[in-house]
């Protein structure tokens, strides 16, 4: 039953400095996803965890045992990989058994771990397969299969899934979190590009931007209250909206000008020295909704874009800032033209205000 603890953790390559001081603890038995845009170095840090690569800076602990210099064999750690990596000549059987045939464990033994791991991922009938009479889908599962035979104290996954389809994705993503509820007491860390794998799986999610972090949090948590600009742009999709604006009034409550638009009043508290400031307004697309006539309305403008996905309607509508339209999910189907004029609104405590820097005024 493993914890990590990372302290300060830096990477770089020569003089490039890919990490900047991580600092992070992950719980036993806590499922933590990393995110962030390409090249943010989640693969690194995820690798770094592993002992793949060497550790520029800082201090990891995994249960308590300080292991920057300890190799990978010796870290009670499993690493899925995107590529599956498994090995072509071998059969299902053999490939999930390699690593205890190896480690010199008994017959009896990977046999009763083999065949519990392909139950659980119902793997069964396949054991007797090479890798390349399964699907896509069907060799991630014998690589997960194999990692869950070494017993892992932590369990390591880098974009397991993004080699596969759509429908498989998910299906492996359900797989994936049923896994985790079984092994309720294995720690898992995983990094992907996909918001809902991310949303869906994490206990919490730990954003990361070139190489710092920006925000750690229970996944509604951070799409609730991004305690900054990058993360409210990051979680969500389509983003938040984003409107210049500028502080007009300060107090208990903020009211701010939006450019191109009207004052709106939000309950966010700011001290009296925001006045006058300039600021990042944000709201939601799936907050936005239609105002009736006479409503208190948030702004208004002409539909440039109308997307009719069934589920929801996503409409583009411009007015406030030139080129920038706000785009608005609505849900179900609407009959909206193109050029209609429109109002929309939204619940206050849905607004965000978020300063210079793109610090959250909302505390
Ligand atoms: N061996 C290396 N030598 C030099 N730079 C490297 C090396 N490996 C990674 N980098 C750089 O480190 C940064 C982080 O890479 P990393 O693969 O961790 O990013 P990532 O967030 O996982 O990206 P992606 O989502 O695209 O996989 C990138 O800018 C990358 O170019």
């Amino acid at each position: 039953m493993t914890g990590l603890t990372l302290k300060d953790i830096r990477k770089s390559y020569g003089s490039v400095d890919v990490l900047h001081g991580i600092d992070l603890e992950i719980k036993e038995g806590e499922f933590v996803v990393f995110v962030g845009p390409s090249g943010c170095g989640k693969s690194t840090l995820l690798r770094m965890i592993a002992g793949l690569e060497n550790i520029t800076g800082g201090d990891m602990y995994i249960d308590g045992q300080l292991v920057n210099d300890v190799p990978p064999s010796k870290r009670g750690i499993a690493m899925v990989f995107q590529s599956y990596a498994l090995y072509p000549h071998m059969t299902v059987y053999d490939n999930m058994a390699f690593g205890m045939k190896i480690a010199g464990e008994s017959k009896q033994e990977i046999d009763r771990r083999v065949r519990a791991a392909a139950d659980s991922l119902q793997l069964g009938k396949y054991l007797d397969r090479l890798p390349k009479a399964l699907s896509g889908g069907q060799r991630q599962r014998v690589a997960i299969g194999r990692a869950i035979c070494r017993n892992p104290k932590v369990f390591l996954f880098d974009e397991p899934l993004s080699n596969l389809d759509a429908a498989l994705r998910v299906a492996t993503r359900i797989e994936i979190a049923r896994l985790s509820e079984q092994m309720a007491g294995t720690t898992m860390i995983y990094v992907t590009h996909d918001q809902v794998e991310a949303m869906t799986l994490a206990d919490r999610i730990v954003v990361l931007s070139a190489g710092n972090i920006e925000q750690v949090g229970a996944p509604l948590e951070l799409y609730e209250r991004p305690a900054n600009l990058f993360v409210a742009k990051f979680i969500g999709s389509p983003a938040m909206n984003v409107i210049p604006s500028t502080i007009t009034e300060a107090g208990n409550t903020t009211t701010v000008t939006l450019t191109g638009g009207k004052s709106v009043t939000l309950d966010i508290a700011t001290a009296a020295s925001e006045k006058g400031k300039t600021a990042s307004f944000g709201v939601r697309p799936e907050d936005l909704r239609v105002a009736g006539a006479g409503d208190d309305y948030l702004f208004e403008g002409e539909v440039s874009i109308v997307e009719a996905l069934g589920e929801v309607t996503l409409l583009y509508i411009e007015g406030l800032v030139p080129g920038e339209p706000i785009i608005v999910k609505l849900p179900g189907i609407y009959d909206i033209k193109k050029g209609q004029k429109m109002h929309f609104s939204a619940d206050r405590s849905k607004l965000h205000l978020f300063d210079a820097e793109g610090r959250t005024y909302r505390k």
